[in-house]
């Protein structure tokens, strides 16, 4: 953990332009996706350091941003000054005229506290440890992942489908299997070691029974995670028994009103009573596999091992069918990760259709006269696509193109 001296001097507003902001969140990063968003950390994956840190000795107001509204900051105050825990908070236009962005995990110094009437300004930010695009979140540590043994019935495909994006983050995952107590012990440990050999020490857990609860707690402490998992596998039920008392929240962090089509982007972050935060994240609920082919194998722990002991003879090797290649082979998921390159081949495609534009893009007419560029639709590739494939990315770029257009940045 870096001290607030440091800190200090390289506060993003008070030394720095947008662009050191952007590398200082991407620092330690290895390629990471085109569109920049997400952080991608190095294949033995580091444990990250906290940012959610008690208060400093200085008499700066500091605090972590735990929700965005419109043009106000929900700012969590790290030092107890009065009895206000949280300040609504502007940004000082300063750091908008250097195009520095405030984000939900960002910690930030707050100026001009008005106590009373809980306001206050933003006026430097903090260096980010990470930043992730989808959900817009900054210094995540980790991604928990919670999917049901049973009702519904584990499928190994889809939990590969959202451990391999949880991978895609960079961040640390966690994985939590829930509703034990529907299965023997038999069952239980069979999964826990097919899960081992792919390269995961689960968490098995009841909320029902409590079983495993705690250790859940354990390893939340004093870190920012995303709650990440598909419907009816237990993540509110969960969340309930990590927030006492919080059953109205529960209902925002489960994301039962965020999930709309133009909020998807929105994430707050609710505070654990044993220390760290809690941020759902709708993004991953529909794992699209959004990052080029050749990250695919870092994603799949199996392979990232096999690409530590050895190298393939080409060193762009997508590990399809290519000689000598050394992820390709005999483990149980290589036909996930075969199904999933293809994908992402598509996905390839897709974003190289978006930056050449004259083959592409059509201009098509907006109100008030002016004209814009979206993809052309009738491309050969696009009718191989299945039919979902294709609606999930379409509704990506277009509710990209939306969110551009009404950012003030
Ligand atoms: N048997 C058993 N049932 C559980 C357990 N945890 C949750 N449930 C039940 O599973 C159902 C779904 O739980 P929720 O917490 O709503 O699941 P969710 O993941 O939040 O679902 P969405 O809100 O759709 O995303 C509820 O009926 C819970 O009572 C458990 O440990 N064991
Ligand atoms: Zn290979």
């Amino acid at each position: 953990m870096s001290n607030g001296k440091d800190e200090a001097e390289t506060l993003m507003g008070a030394t720095t332009r947008a662009d050191r902001h952007r590398k200082n969140a991407d620092s330690g990063t290895k390629g990471g996706n085109p569109d920049g968003g997400t952080v991608s950390l190095p294949g033995d994956r580091p444990e990250l350091p906290s940012p959610v840190t008690p208060g400093e000795s200085e008499s700066r107001i500091t605090g972590t941003v735990v929700a965005v509204q419109a043009n106000y900051y929900r700012v969590q105050l790290e030092q107890t000054v009065t009895t206000a825990s949280t300040l609504l908070c502007t940004r000082r236009s300063r750091l908008k005229k250097i195009g520095i962005q405030v984000m939900v995990g960002d910690r930030v110094v707050i100026e001009e506290p008005d106590w009373e009437g809980g306001r206050g300004a933003i006026s430097e930010v903090f260096p980010r440890h990470t930043e992730l695009d989808r959900p817009a979140i900054a210094n995540a540590n980790q991604v928990l992942l919670v999917f049901a043994i049973e009702e519904p019935t584990l499928d190994p495909h889809q939990l590969t489908r959202f451990l391999v994006k949880a991978e895609s983050t960079g961040l640390s995952v966690l994985l939590c299997l829930n509703k034990t107590d529907l299965v023997s012990e038999q069952e239980r440990i069979e999964w826990q070691e097919r899960l081992e050999s792919w390269g995961y020490q689960a968490l098995f857990i009841s909320v029902e029974t409590g079983v495993g609860i705690d250790a859940v707690r354990d390893r939340l402490k004093d870190k920012i995670t995303l709650i990440s998992g598909p419907s009816g596998v237990g993540k509110s039920s969960l969340i309930n028994q990590l927030i006492p008392f919080a059953t109205l929240r529960v209902g925002d962090v489960s994301g039962k009103l965020g999930r709309g089509r133009h909020t998807t982007r929105h994430v707050e972050l609710f505070d654990l009573p044993t220390g760290g935060l809690l941020a759902d994240s709708p993004g991953f609920n529909q794992p699209n596999l959004d990052f080029p082919a050749r990250e695919l194998a870092d994603y799949f722990p199996e392979a990232r091992q096999r690409l530590q002991e050895g190298t393939c003879q080409f060193s762009d090797c997508l590990h399809r069918d290519e000689p000598n290649c050394v992820v390709s082979g005999d483990w149980e998921r290589y036909e996930d990760y075969l199904e999933f390159l293809e994908e992402a081949i598509i996905y390839e495609d897709i974003l190289s259709q978006q930056s050449n534009p004259e083959s592409s893009m059509k201009l098509k007419s907006k109100s008030k006269g002016t004209e814009q560029n979206e993809p052309k639709l009738e491309s050969k590739k696009y009718r191989r696509i299945s039919r979902r494939f294709e609606h999930q990315n379409l509704e990506q770029l277009y509710q990209d193109f939306e969110e551009e257009e009404n950012q003030e940045f």
